[in-house]
C-alpha cells in the first residue's frame, strides 16, 4: 500500500540533561502540504526541525521519510534523501552574485571549480533562470548577494534549497524581518512551492500562517497542544490560553 504521508514523526523525544525539549511528539505530513508549527518561545519548535534534519540526536521515537528512518541517518544523508532545511538567518555567499549562489547549490556542481564547468551547461542555466523567476530574483541574477535586501536574501536561500529539488523543505521563521510586501510575496512563493513538495514552517506571524498553512501544529513544552486547520487551532481554548491570548 502506498504511504499516505511523506513524513511520519512518532513518539519523537529528546532530553537535554533530563529536560524534555520534545516529548513523545507525533505528527504526519502529507505530500503537497504546508504544515506550520507554532507555539510559545521555548516550546521546542526549532528542536523538532533539528531532530528531523539530523542536527540533534533524538532520545527516542521514529521519523520516517519515504520509508527511511531519518534518525538512523547522518545530516548529509538526510539532505541527499531529499530534506532541505533553512535556518533563521540567511547564509548566502555575500561576495557572489545571485546566479553564482544558485549555481553553487546546483546538486552536481561540487565546489567552485565544478560549478565553472557547469556554467557551460544549458540545463543548469535554464534551471537557475527558472528558480530565479520563482524567487522573484530574475532581474537580479548578476547582482552581488551583499546588495540584496534582507527579504531577497531569504528568497535566495530558499532558491538555493529549491535548486536541489527537495521533497520536504523546512523553514525556520522565513519572514522574520521582512516588510509587509515581502511577506505577501513569500506567502505566494510558498503556495507555489507546495505544488511540487511538502513544506514545514515555524512561524509566529499569524497573518502569514493564515496565508500559507494547510494545517497547523501547536507545540507547548515539547508536546502537541493542538492540531488542525488554522480555524480549528485559533478557536481552541487551550491554544488561546497558552499562546494566542498573549
Ligand atoms: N542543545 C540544547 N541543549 C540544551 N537545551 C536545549 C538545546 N536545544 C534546545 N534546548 C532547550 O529546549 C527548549 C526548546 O527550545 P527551542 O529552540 O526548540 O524552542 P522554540 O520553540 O524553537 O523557541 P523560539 O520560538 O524561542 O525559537 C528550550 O528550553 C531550549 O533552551
Amino acid at each position: 500500500m502506498p504511504e499516505r504521508f511523506i513524513l511520519s514523526v512518532e513518539d519523537l523525544t529528546v532530553s537535554f540533561d533530563g529536560f524534555k525539549a520534545v516529548d513523545h511528539l507525533s505528527f504526519y505530513v502529507e505530500p503537497n502540504e504546508c504544515r506550520v508549527i507554532i507555539g510559545p518561545n521555548g516550546a521546542g519548535k526549532t528542536t523538532v526541525l533539528d531532530l528531523i534534519c539530523g542536527r540533534t540526536k533524538a532520545t527516542g521515537g521514529t521519523v520516517k521519510f519515504k520509508g527511511m528512518n531519518l534518525l538512523d541517518m547522518r545530516e548529509d544523508q538526510i539532505v541527499h534523501a531529499g530534506v532541505g532545511r533553512k535556518f533563521q538567518t540567511p547564509s548566502v555567499y555575500e561576495d557572489l552574485s545571485v546566479f553564482e549562489n544558485l549555481e553553487l547549490s546546483y546538486p552536481k556542481g561540487h565546489g567552485v571549480f565544478g560549478a565553472i564547468f557547469f556554467n557551460q551547461d544549458q540545463v543548469v542555466q535554464d534551471r537557475i533562470q527558472e528558480i530565479a523567476e520563482t524567487i522573484f530574483l530574475a532581474d537580479q541574477l548578476d547582482e552581488k548577494a551583499a546588495y540584496l535586501s534582507h527579504g531577497q536574501k531569504q528568497w535566495l536561500e530558499i532558491g538555493m534549497l529549491l535548486i536541489q529539488d527537495p521533497e520536504l523543505l523546512m523553514l525556520d521563521e522565513p519572514v522574520a524581518g521582512m516588510s509587509v510586501a515581502e511577506r505577501k510575496k513569500t506567502a505566494e512563493l510558498l503556495n507555489r512551492i507546495i505544488q511540487d513538495r511538502s513544506v514545514i514552517v515555524i512561524e509566529h506571524d499569524m497573518g502569514f500562517v493564515a496565508d500559507i498553512a494547510t494545517r497547523v501544529t501547536v507545540l507547548h513544552r515539547g508536546e502537541m497542544l493542538s492540531e488542525g486547520s488554522m480555524d480549528h487551532v485559533q478557536n481552541d481554548p487551550k491554544v488561546v490560553e497558552v499562546y494566542l491570548g498573549h
